[in-house]
């Protein structure tokens, strides 16, 4: 058969390109129907090749190729198949050859080119997308061959080109570029995805997606979901392991029978016991506060005995050694500043007041957390004999709250417990407490006492009522802790009190003490580890032991310096004012100002850039994390921010290229970004990043220097400078003529017109009288004028503190759009501006007339006045009659006003007078035509002389000028 057709294939047959229209609707119509048996059944190997002329004059019996129209099926086995089961005699397939030499026609070129390069010339199968096409070919030599294979096995359907509208089926037809028509069968979209899948078998690349991510979703999603699984595996593994260790341990030791590990009666809460409550010091010996500090405020409460116990204050020993030199010294340089020592010992030494007690009532701690003021304040107190009661001013915040407490501790004594001693009281924390509240202790600080009052000679019953209604005096001591000593609440108590400033603990005294308390519960530390433990906490003592508890809570047994960084230590929260906040950040911690210039470039750029091993970066990384938290704490970003911008270049800096400057700014920046991408999209998550600011400029800035630091007020004089600069504009902007105004938006008249405006407004003129001006003089004058008025501006005169006038552009636009170091382009004189003030002046004058003329009359297009008038004048003098000058138009229009508001005379009460008429004498009767006073009004109205006295204006040139040269 196949040899048949390679026989068949060339033929050019007449009646085929005839009839190819009716040939293809055949085609059609059979393609419809089921696969039809053919009527001479043979095999090719049974039938004997035919000639050409055979297989024309054989015509519908010739054999033919297998059915297009058998999907899945094999060509071969179905026609066997047919060839049994189907009866000979019925077999519409006559034209069954014609098809197939219709389809190797083959008339459209087009069509051709679209076919699958491998395809049979026989095969009509529309070729794969083009997408799927390469991938076919590139497949590979092995899978290439595989494809070939499918694609001769696939049924070839029936082509969907058809150069003439299908009978029976949907379609659309497509014209091409060169105009020729084709129409597409429509078929069913079976796999429902909307494109024609020719190779089912083959995955279109995506299905649908873009794959942009190259792997798909759902797997990075199931990696993840490994990973987490993965990891949630490894610790509970973990946690299995210890508590199966920790169980064999314990068992080991209840086979050993070890007394140590025997639970004890109070093991229990000794385990749950905080070691600072463990280890906090009983007698005065244990406390690690300084020592002078210690002793000064035993002193001061020893001064209190007298009025408490009743002892007598032992004499002080002379010193005979020391004395008569201080003595001396103290002669010598009488206006020397004395210490805070010397000060604190003069106080200690001074007498007691009338009433006997010490002259400060309330002694005043203060110092950063966990020094141990607290405890030092209890365990003196304690020694010196007292019961101390404690009370912490941030709970107790009333007034109200406040006196009753501090009645109940210093007028009453406890009769339960205390062994019959005094109350000392301890308020904690005052720098907590409202103003309020510390008036009220400083009333209480303040009664005084009998013989206080005779002294200042109040009346004693009056006196002694009044007390009793306000409650007694003041005998008790008592103790004032606090942080921040310049807390605002705290300036009128700390006027009064015993200030002691608590200076930190000495590192090497809180080392030795650690290392007891480590020691005591078997955990080995060096001094190093603890050292280092005491300098991350500023000598916390608190911090300290806290951290020691928590390492061995979490079964460290001994501990190491890596231990120490690695740990985060729980500070208390502290705020810093903003100067030393400042000063952090600029400056280098003590610890750190000897590697000035070894490794802090480097660990700087390291930081900075992120490329730094971590081990190199401890200190600089510490550093950084201190100063992050030194800054959030300190709360007022803002202010501190600013205050880093004010000072950061008053610094000497390091970097001569700047480059840090530059860094610098760009993180001013971001800040900047950040700050207003935070609360103007109220993005508030990004407030986090803010205080990394004052982090990356000290890694940029710190240095060993104490820096100068001055309180900011740049951004305060900036906003005052912009508010005046709007308010400027304003004034200009609502000044303006309408028509000058409907061009001038604000930021044009800022950033276009106003820097040019001043230049033209300072043209030259020539400093004589207007009258000597030429013609273009004066019309530069009046034009100048012109513009200033459009823009409602003028000249003012002020003075000077020292006493020297001068005169300032009114709204003073040179502000806006010149720097104020920066000299004038081209500066007026003096005479200039009053020149051109006064000319303004008129101007506005000769308008307001013109204006009130215009309204008072009906005659009132006589024509522009002023400058356009002036201009007018010169440029227009043979189209429009002149008009009248200025003096005249005055005088006419005070004339006509004067006829016309002619009113009847009225009395003071508002009545119209009547006046007799007098009886005319000879001299009235004649017409006094040539009298001076009817000469004088007719001068005064109808001369074309009119005149006015400025005062105090100085024109240049004077001449006398008599009355009768104007008559
Ligand atoms: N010499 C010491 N030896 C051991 N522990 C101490 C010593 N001094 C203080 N402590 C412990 O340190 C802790 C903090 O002390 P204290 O409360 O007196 O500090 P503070 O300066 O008052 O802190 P704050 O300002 O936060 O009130 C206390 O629990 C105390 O037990």
């Amino acid at each position: 058969m196949e040899d048949y057709e390679e026989d068949l294939y060339g033929v050019e047959d007449d009646f085929h390109n005839q009839f190819a229209a009716e040939l293809e609707v055949l085609a059609e119509l059979e393609g419809t129907q089921d696969v039809a048996p053919s009527e001479n059944l043979q095999t090719p190997a049974s039938r004997p090749p035919l000639t050409f002329e055979e297989a024309i004059a054989g015509g519908d019996t010739a054999p033919r190729p297998c059915p297009v129209r058998a999907p899945g099926n094999d060509c071969r086995n179905t026609r066997k198949n047919v060839r049994r089961d189907q009866p000979e005699s019925f077999s519409p397939m006559s034209k069954r050859p014609r098809l197939e030499v219709v389809k190797r026609l083959n008339f459209e070129p087009n069509m051709e080119e679209l076919l699958y390069p491998d395809s049979p010339p026989g095969d009509i199968t529309p070729p794969p997308s083009p997408e799927v096409f390469p991938e076919m070919l590139n497949a590979g030599p092995s899978d290439a061959g595989a494809d070939k294979g499918t694609m001769q096995a696939l049924p070839s359907p029936r082509n969907p080109v058809l150069r003439r509208p299908p009978v029976l089926e949907d379609y659309i037809n497509v014209t091409s570029t060169g105009g020729e028509r084709a129409f597409l069968v429509l078929r069913a979209d079976l796999t429902g995805t909307g494109v024609q899948n020719p190779l089912p078998d083959v995955q279109w690349r995506g299905r649908g997606q873009l794959n942009l991510l190259g792997v798909p979703f759902t797997s990075l999603k199931e990696q993840v979901d490994n990973k987490r699984r993965q990891q949630l595996l490894e610790e509970a593994q973990q946690l299995s392991d210890t508590l199966h260790s920790l169980r064999s341990e314990r068992e080991e030791a209840v086979l050993e029978g070890t007394p140590a590990e025997e639970p004890a009666p109070g093991q229990d809460t000794a385990q749950h016991c905080l070691w600072v409550d463990e280890f906090a010091p009983q007698h005065y010996t244990e406390l690690l506060s300084d020592d002078f500090t210690n002793r000064c405020l035993l002193k001061w409460l020893k001064l209190w005995d007298l009025v408490v116990f009743g002892h007598e204050r032992p004499a002080r020993k002379a010193r005979p050694s020391v004395e008569p030199s201080r003595v001396g010294k103290e002669a010598a340089a009488p206006g020397k500043w004395k210490s805070h020592e010397q000060v604190l010992e003069e106080m200690l030494e001074a007498e007691l007041d009338p009433s006997r007690r010490p002259r400060q009532k309330v002694a005043l701690l203060c110092g950063p957390p966990g020094l141990g003021k607290t405890t030092l304040a209890h365990v003196v107190a304690r020694h010196a004999g007292y019961c101390v009661v404690e009370m912490n001013a941030s709970d107790d915040r009333s007034p109200e709250a406040f006196r009753t407490r501090i009645e109940a501790a210093t007028q009453m004594e406890s009769v339960l417990g205390a062994g019959g001693r005094p109350n000392c009281l301890v308020i904690d924390e005052i720098d907590g407490a409202p103003t309020a509240a510390i008036n009220v202790l400083l009333s209480i600080l303040n009664r005084k006492g009998p013989q206080e009052a005779e002294q200042g000679g109040t009346a004693v019953p009056a006196g002694g009522r009044r007390r009793r209604a306000e409650g007694g005096l003041l005998t008790r001591p008592i103790i004032c802790i606090c942080n921040d000593q310049f807390t605002p609440s705290l300036r009128q108590l700390k006027q009064q009190a015993f200030l002691l400033h608590v200076p930190p603990t000495l590192p090497s005294r809180l080392v030795q003490r650690l290392q007891e308390i480590s020691l005591q519960h078997g955990m080995r530390s060096d001094p190093g580890a603890l050292a280092a433990l005491c300098e991350k906490t500023e000598n916390d003592i608190r911090a300290c032991i806290n951290t020691l508890q928590f390492l061995y809570g979490r079964g460290r047994r001994e501990l190491s310096v890596r231990d120490v960084q690695t740990t985060h230590v729980g500070l208390k929260d502290q705020r810093k004012g903003l100067f030393s906040v400042w000063q952090e950040v600029f400056q280098l911690p003590r610890a750190q100002r000897r590697l000035v210039g070894q490794d802090l470039i480097q660990a700087t750029q390291a930081l900075l850039l992120g490329d730094g091993d971590k081990g190199s970066l401890t200190l600089a990384s510490q550093r950084f994390y201190h100063i992050l938290r030194v800054t959030t704490s300190a709360g007022e970003h803002e202010k501190v921010v600013q205050g880093l911008f004010d000072n950061f270049l008053r610094l000497r800096l390091r970097d001569s290229s700047l480059g840090t400057v530059c860094c610098a700014l760009d993180w001013l920046a971001f800040d900047d970004l950040l700050e207003q991408a935070a609360h103007h999209g109220q993005s508030f998550q990004l407030l986090r990043y803010l205080p990394f600011l004052p982090a990356a400029f000290h890694v940029l800035f710190a240095s060993s220097h104490v820096p100068r630091i001055t309180f900011p007020c740049s951004q305060q004089e900036a906003q005052t400078r912009m508010s005046q600069t709007k308010n400027h504009i304003q004034t200009l902007v609502s000044g303006m003529a309408p028509a000058t105004r409907s061009r001038a938006t604000p930021q044009a008249l800022v950033l276009d017109t106003l820097c040019l405006l001043l230049d033209v407004l300072a043209p030259k003129l020539r400093p004589v009288s207007t009258q000597l001006y030429s013609a273009r003089e004066k019309q530069q004058l009046s034009s100048l004028v012109g513009t200033m008025l459009a823009y409602s501006l003028t000249y003012h005169q002020e003075r000077t503190p020292d006493g020297q006038y001068f005169y300032r552009l009114e709204p003073n636009v040179e502000e806006v759009c010149r720097f104020p170091e920066l000299p004038a382009r081209k500066p007026l004189t003096y005479q200039a501006k009053q020149l051109i003030a006064r000319e303004i002046e008129m101007e506005k004058m000769r308008r307001a007339e013109a204006l009130a003329w215009a309204g008072g009359g009906p005659q009132v297009d006589e024509g522009p006045s002023g400058p356009a008038c002036l201009q007018m004048d010169r440029g227009e003098k043979g189209v429009r009659p002149p008009a009248p000058r200025n003096h005249e138009q005055r005088l006419e229009h005070i004339m006509k006003k004067a006829v016309l508001q002619e009113q009847p005379e009225r009395d003071f009460f508002g009545r119209a007078v009547i006046r007799r008429v007098a009886v005319p004498s000879r001299e009235a009767e004649a017409p006094e035509k040539d009298t001076d006073e009817w000469r004088m009004g007719v001068a005064v109205g109808r001369s074309e002389v009119w005149f006015r006295f400025n005062e105090g204006v100085s024109n240049a040139v004077r001449r006398s000028l008599y009355i009768r040269d104007l008559l």
